[in-house]
């Protein structure tokens, strides 16, 4: 499936709104080109995530994932597609450092990293000393990498507020913002066939801005009028063969969250990533998400009526996360339901 490319730098803003606006109206899926986030930023990340999900276990697990979504998620624990197994994939949240007054509330708290800076290094043989370095060098190239992508998004927002014809409307609704990161990588797996590395979902939110290791194949759109998985070509989209040239691409796509406030106008779609198991394969997701009390309330248009009852974002994203990950309980399970 070849994606729309919008090149920010080659396009002029009306050009580049009307490109979203197609792509959202279309399947919500379009390739960013020219985006503010430095080559040097993006290779660190991903040299960073190589050395660190090659760590042993018991390393990783020391930044296991918490209540609040930051840290380590070993293989299997995510379940996007609920009738298939495991996700053969592991991951990392990095979230938003909160301030202080947030602490107790839900899904806020500090990231989580090994090893954590407060805690002394103290009688460590020479792996853990080794661990340690990648472990330290991880944290920095994530958190460049997040406000690097911070710094994109908040520019990058207000075009859906252009492309829905309501100028400035995501003006106040992203302060502060809930951005993810989720470096991931997928193993090399035993399995007759193709598996499902990531199980076919909808990403949950407003917007993803994903990173996939130039070369790498897997990730499937599901095209809903041929009603079949196309594969998406990475990097390459309009222009055959020219895939490694452009290794910094984002593949963007709208998630649900989108969807809801556009009462059905952008569409999510679904998406999977299949593997054989042969090969490695790195990504990261990246995605950026409202306040949590921002009020979600679809917008509709002239003589349109609400497909979804208002919620906020936190909610509904508590629901999301009760059904697809089995170390979470927010005890707010289906907080957020289609009418
Ligand atoms: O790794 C990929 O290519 C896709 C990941 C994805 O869809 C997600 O994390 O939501
Ligand atoms: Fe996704």
């Amino acid at each position: 499936m070849k994606l729309p490319i919008i090149d920010v730098n080659a396009l002029t803003s009306s050009e580049i709104t009307a490109r979203v606006r197609l792509a959202c109206e279309t399947n919500g899926f379009f390739i960013l080109r020219n985006h503010s986030v430095k080559q040097s930023t993006v290779r660190e990340m991903h040299e960073a995530s190589k050395l660190f999900y090659a760590l042993p276990v018991k390393f990783k697990m020391r930044a296991k994932q918490n209540a609040n979504n930051r840290g380590y998620s070993p293989i299997m624990e995510e379940k996007l597609d609920l009738n298939a197994n495991g996700d053969s994939k592991e991951g990392f949240y990095i979230g938003r450092e909160c301030e202080d007054w947030e602490m107790d509330l839900p899904l806020r708290g500090k990231n989580v990293w090994w090893p954590p800076e407060e805690e002394e290094a103290k009688d460590e043989d020479e792996e853990e000393s080794e661990a340690r370095k990648i472990g330290i060098r991880f944290r920095l190239a994530m958190e460049q990498y997040y406000e690097e992508m911070v710094q994109f998004c908040d520019g990058f927002v207000p075009t859906f507020a252009e492309a829905l014809g309501l100028p400035g409307f995501f003006e106040d609704k992203f302060k502060p913002h809930n951005a993810l990161l989720r470096p991931l990588k997928y193993g090399k797996v035993k399995s007759e066939g193709k598996q499902f590395a990531c199980g076919a979902h909808s990403d949950y939110g407003v917007l993803t801005m994903l990173w996939v290791q130039p070369g790498s194949e897997g990730l499937e759109i599901f095209d809903e009028k041929s009603e079949s998985w196309m594969q998406v070509n990475l990097g390459g989209a309009e222009e055959e063969g020219k895939e490694s040239e452009r290794p910094d691409d984002f593949i963007c796509n709208i998630g649900d969250l989108m969807q809801f406030w556009t009462n059905d106008r952008f569409k999510s779609t679904v998406h999977r990533v299949v593997t054989d198991g042969t090969k490695e394969r790195y990504s990261a997701a990246f995605f950026y998400e409202p306040s949590y009390e921002c009020e979600i309330e679809p917008i509709v248009l002239e003589g349109e009526e609400p497909k979804y009852e208002k919620t906020t974002f936190l909610k509904y994203i508590l629901a999301k996360y009760d059904a697809t990950h089995e170390a979470f309980d927010s005890g707010e399970k289906n907080a957020s339901k289609k009418k």
